[in-house]
């Protein structure tokens, strides 16, 4: 289903699997502004540069990208889609090296998180940092450079001429990066959504986040992720992000009424539709 947007703001480069979201379900127009962090990816829609902006946010093998929350709750963006992307790390380098030729492995800490059994059992690699996964690659073409690999989506060995030293090194061969599409403002009514991004923050107080739950249970929501994120002005408080699922749009009006009124901080960061079937 292909969507139009004039551009879209994403973290990493051709070849990254951000890119990879947007090649697999946008339509051929759509621009790509390619950012280095995630939160110049942000600062790029709030000053009008695009006009949406695409954000890994979790990973089934290396959890929650906490400060992507933070990113979107302070600068009161909106998610309005979701979509999950298959997750092949495949180790590259240039042709006729080895495993044992290489010294270094240069990707995004995302990635390198999902491949730590790999990684593990190849101790004398040191893994460096980088902006997303394709650059490293990139940078290891243009400049010639031995001794150095990176972490690619299938695909990108051949954009730059690598070679795969070893496909599918993430620890579990079905890994997926679940991404949010953001926008300054809400696109989906609620009649046509069944998924929502909740915000909260509730009172210290015995059995606040079990009552918060219970009336959650009343309305029929169907809780798929709960996350708690710091509240950095508030040494050791914690705000909750909930992703529910429901099918009565009237339940999700009613539990938010009731919500907006027994929490401290009750935010929709947003409406959608689910991105599974
Ligand atoms: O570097 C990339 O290829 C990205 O698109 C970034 C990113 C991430 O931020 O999580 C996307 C998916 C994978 O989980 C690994 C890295």
């Amino acid at each position: 289903m292909p969507m139009s947007f004039s551009k879209i703001a994403i973290q990493g480069i051709e070849g990254s699997n951000h890119y990879k979201v947007i090649t697999d379900y946008f339509n051929a127009q759509t621009q790509i502004k390619a950012c280095s962090t995630f939160r110049e990816v942000v600062d790029a829609l709030v000053h009008n540069q695009v006009d949406a902006a695409l954000m890994a946010i979790e990973n089934s093998i290396a959890g929650s990208i906490l400060p992507n929350y933070r990113l979107l709750i302070d600068a009161n963006l909106q998610i309005t889609q979701e979509f999950y992307l298959n997750i092949c790390h495949n180790l590259v380098a240039l042709p006729n090296q080895s495993i044992e030729d290489i010294t270094q492995v240069k990707s995004h800490q995302m990635a390198l998180h999902q491949c730590g059994e790999f990684f593990n059992a190849h101790p004398h690699i040191r893994l460096i940092e980088d902006e997303d996964t394709a650059l490293p690659a990139k940078v290891i073409a243009e400049n010639k450079q031995k001794n150095v690999a990176a972490l690619v989506p299938t695909g990108t060995a051949e954009l730059f001429g690598l070679t795969v030293i070893q496909p599918n090194i993430q620890d579990v061969d079905s890994n997926e990066t679940r991404f949010v599409l953001l926008e300054k403002s809400a696109k989906t009514g609620i009649e046509n959504a069944n998924k929502a991004t909740l915000h909260f923050e509730l009172k210290h107080e015995r059995g606040s986040l079990a009552v918060l739950l219970a009336v959650m249970h009343q309305y029929q929501m169907n809780l798929t992720k709960i996350q708690s994120i710091p509240i950095a002005h508030k040494k050791w408080t914690y705000a909750f992000i909930v992703d529910v699922r429901f099918t009565d749009a009237e339940n999700f009006k009613k539990m938010s009424q009731e919500l907006t009124s027994t929490t401290e901080v009750f935010q929709v960061l947003g409406l959608y539709k689910s991105g599974r079937i």
